[in-house]
């Protein structure tokens, strides 16, 4: 049975893909906290993305998957998406992109706009409440959704590589702001990446998966204070800890030391 205080509970869940013989995602079970940012990180094709797609209530699926007790069945207002593909209305100003969700909501004016000017606000971008997508660069953009995610106050974000498209620089900032967002607001982040570097950068807790079937091959808790330091000799061991189960495939031998590997800091 699901447990009754879990804020984001996997049970046996799996995804098979129409008219596909073999399941993406092999029976996951899972418990994420109310507040931890946990990074899915895996290769390509693993289910990183049909897992997400779950959670978001886009991919429909088997098992149990329960937010905060209640089944995720279709899209809702507590979980905010962001994408890599910045999805912001180019017809739409800044502010009016951001006020979306709370006009949706049925919020009446005054709220709408102190809602989304404390969201621009809080990802950077005041003074550019009135610019259209098209005169914003690649970090500003992805900034907006941001805050249009963040308007419709969510428990919960879910982010798919949003920062994959930017360059290094823009990438290193947009970490770190992610990071100072969900220290101030609190919410609890799942967030896709390839990348090992940005996966120890930003998260309390890593779900490394392993493709063919879609599995969790390695659940890591990180013990590293909030906000970072990215020299941080820390964030090397675990980069290593994790680049050695990604290698598991490719070289199984690998595995005889797994044991050793699984404590490789004194913390
Ligand atoms: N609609 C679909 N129908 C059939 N197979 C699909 C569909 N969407 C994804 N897949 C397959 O499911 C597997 C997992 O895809 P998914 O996009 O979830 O992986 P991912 O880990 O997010 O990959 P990437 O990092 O490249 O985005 C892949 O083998 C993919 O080809």
């Amino acid at each position: 049975m699901p447990e009754e205080n879990a804020f984001l509970q996997l049970q046996q869940l799996s995804v098979t893909y129409p008219g596909e013989a073999h399941q993406v995602l092999s029976p996951l079970n899972i418990q994420i906290n109310e507040g931890e940012f946990v990074c899915l990180l895996g290769p390509s094709g693993c289910g990183k993305t049909t897992l997400l797609n779950c959670m978001a209530g886009f991919q429909s699926y088997e098992g149990n998957l329960l937010l905060q007790g209640q089944p995720i069945t279709k899209p809702g207002r507590e979980r905010g998406v962001v994408f890599q593909e910045y999805a912001l209305f180019p017809w739409f100003t800044v502010e009016q992109n951001v006020m979306l969700g709370p006009r949706i909501n049925g919020l009446p004016k005054t709220e709408r706009i102190r809602i989304a000017r404390k969201c621009i606000r809080m990802v950077g971008l005041d003074g550019y409440e009135t610019y259209y997508p098209n005169r914003l660069s690649g970090g500003m953009k992805q900034r907006a959704s941001l805050a249009r995610a963040l308007a419709n106050e969510p428990s919960i974000l879910l982010l798919d590589e949003p920062f994959a498209a930017l360059d290094e620089q823009t990438r290193e900032t947009m970490q770190s702001e992610l990071l100072r967002i969900q220290d101030e607001s609190g919410v609890t982040c799942v967030f896709v990446t390839h990348s090992i570097a940005e996966a120890v950068y930003l998260a309390d807790r890593i779900l490394v998966l392993l493709p063919k079937p879609g599995r969790i091959a390695l659940d890591l808790r990180l013990k590293l204070p909030r906000i970072r330091d990215r020299n941080d000799d820390r964030l090397f061991h675990y980069q290593k800890m994790i680049s050695s189960v990604l290698r598991e495939e490719e070289i199984p031998s690998l595995f005889s030391a797994r044991k050793q590997l699984s404590n490789p800091l004194a913390l």
